[in-house]
């Protein structure tokens, strides 16, 4: 087998397995291979993993390890991480940051993510860090613009407009002083070496991909041309960026799909089209989408679903088109009666969990490019603070980042029919890989 032929480019530096094969996740054709065999993505979202193992102030180095041990137990082999944070005045986002200011990291931190990719090597888990947000809740691109364009942050949860914040932060793409310290914060963090065991990122297996952004958008759903090109352009030229500082590791977008493309399929297919882009992503959003209101569940059920479904079909059809593996690296729906309460049920939260896994699962089993899932997103232990289920400055981290109920849409560790669901499915997913 041609294994540990990365795409890319084959590196002197791929650690192999005892039977020489390539221990990076690597691209062969429609599928991931990993040691030899086909690899399957059984994931969560644990955009915080970071935070828990940092050395002081926020860390809590005993709650990640367990985390990770009740994980892993359920045969979660995944996790998305958010790398790089940036400090901003916005109330919405998570504090502290990672980056104080340009070129103003904080090792404390960042020796956070250090730790959480050396535990995640010791559970044989892998995990996707993203470079950057679309959205306000770690900084992100509206913290960029703020620096470089001394315009203010914007945080929609103020303005409450989304189609403005969505044009304005697009402006990223085309700003070159923040393209050139986004660079740098690139070169930081690609070229890390892990505080903890030594091992530089660049050569660490356990790291799957960098993905550029969480859910980089062109702009709105009303993107102009011109705005879909530069974004075009971004994704190509960024991932390249990246591969020639990064032989062994892949690239993603971080796209949620059609809904993060103005639903525009051939935009979709054109910013993704680059050989620099290894894999697609996509994300299933029915509540924050419309499709689904959960004050009406059994109304808006059958509309969700099926649309749901056609969103999950469209993609992996268009991943065949493209010939890249594609993952759903997103989905999630709330609590019962829309609650934030932990003590509320998820039985409608678990059946959408299900059909998903099932549709994934049978085209998978077919040998079609879809190459598995992470459900947004992991609460584990965590429990919000406030009678208003916002998160402040020093509550628990969970699944949900702070421009979102505390409980929105949170798997924790006492959501004893959602764990079952997930380490039923995550199983399933473990005997394709040959
Ligand atoms: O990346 C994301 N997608 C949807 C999540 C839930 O709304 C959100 O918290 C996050 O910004």
């Amino acid at each position: 087998a041609m294994a540990g032929l990365v795409s890319g480019a084959a590196s002197a530096a791929a650690p192999v397995s005892a039977a020489g094969k390539s221990e990076f996740v690597t691209v062969k054709k429609t599928h991931f291979a990993r040691k030899g065999k086909s690899y399957y993505i059984a994931g969560a979202n644990f955009w915080y993993g970071g935070y828990l193992g940092s050395p002081s102030g926020v860390g809590e180095r005993a709650r990640l390890r367990k985390e990770l041990d009740t994980m892993k137990a359920l045969g979660i082999n995944n996790v998305r991480v958010l790398a790089v944070s940036e400090k901003t005045a916005m109330t919405s986002a998570v504090r502290p940051a990672t980056t104080n200011g340009p070129g103003k990291y904080d090792e404390d931190l960042l020796a956070g993510l250090d730790f959480l990719v050396d535990e995640l090597g010791k559970r044989d888990m892998t995990v996707v860090l993203y470079l950057n947000n679309f959205w306000q809740w770690s900084g992100g691109m509206t913290q960029y613009l703020n620096w470089f364009e001394g315009t203010p942050a914007i945080d929609p949860n103020v303005t409450k407009d989304y189609d403005d914040y969505m044009a304005k932060t697009a402006r990223f793409y085309a700003n070159k002083d923040a393209q050139k310290e986004f660079r740098g914060t690139i070169r930081k963090i690609v070229g890390r070496v892990n505080t903890i065991n030594g091992k530089a990122y660049r050569d660490d297996p356990v790291i799957m991909s960098w993905q550029l952004a969480n859910e980089p958008r062109p702009g709105n759903g009303k993107a102009s041309d011109k705005e879909k090109a530069v974004y075009t352009k971004w994704i190509a030229e960024t991932a390249q960026y990246i591969h020639e500082l990064d032989k062994n590791h892949l690239v993603s977008s971080g796209s949620e799909g059609l809904a993060g493309s103005a639903q525009d399929a051939k935009l979709f297919m054109a910013s993704h089209s680059s050989k620099h882009i290894d894999y697609l992503t996509y994300h299933l959003w029915p509540k924050n989408w419309g499709w689904f209101d959960s004050k009406k569940p059994v109304e808006s059920w059958d509309g969700a679903i099926a649309k749901s479904r056609d969103y999950l079909n469209t993609h992996i059809d268009m991943a065949k088109t493209l010939g890249k593996p594609i993952v759903l690296e997103e989905f999630g729906l709330d609590r019962d009666g829309a609650s934030f309460d932990i003590k509320s049920g998820t039985k409608i939260r678990d059946r959408f969990y299900g059909e998903i896994f099932e549709l994934i699962q049978r085209r998978a089993a077919n040998g079609e490019p879809i190459a598995g899932w992470n459900f947004w997103a992991w609460g584990g232990a965590g429990r919000a603070a406030n009678a208003d289920y916002w998160w402040k400055q020093g509550n628990d981290f969970m699944g949900d980042p702070p421009q979102e109920e505390q409980g929105l849409y949170s798997v924790f560790d006492t959501d004893a029919s959602s764990l079952a669901l997930i380490k039923d499915h995550a199983a399933k997913l473990r005997l394709l890989q040959k």
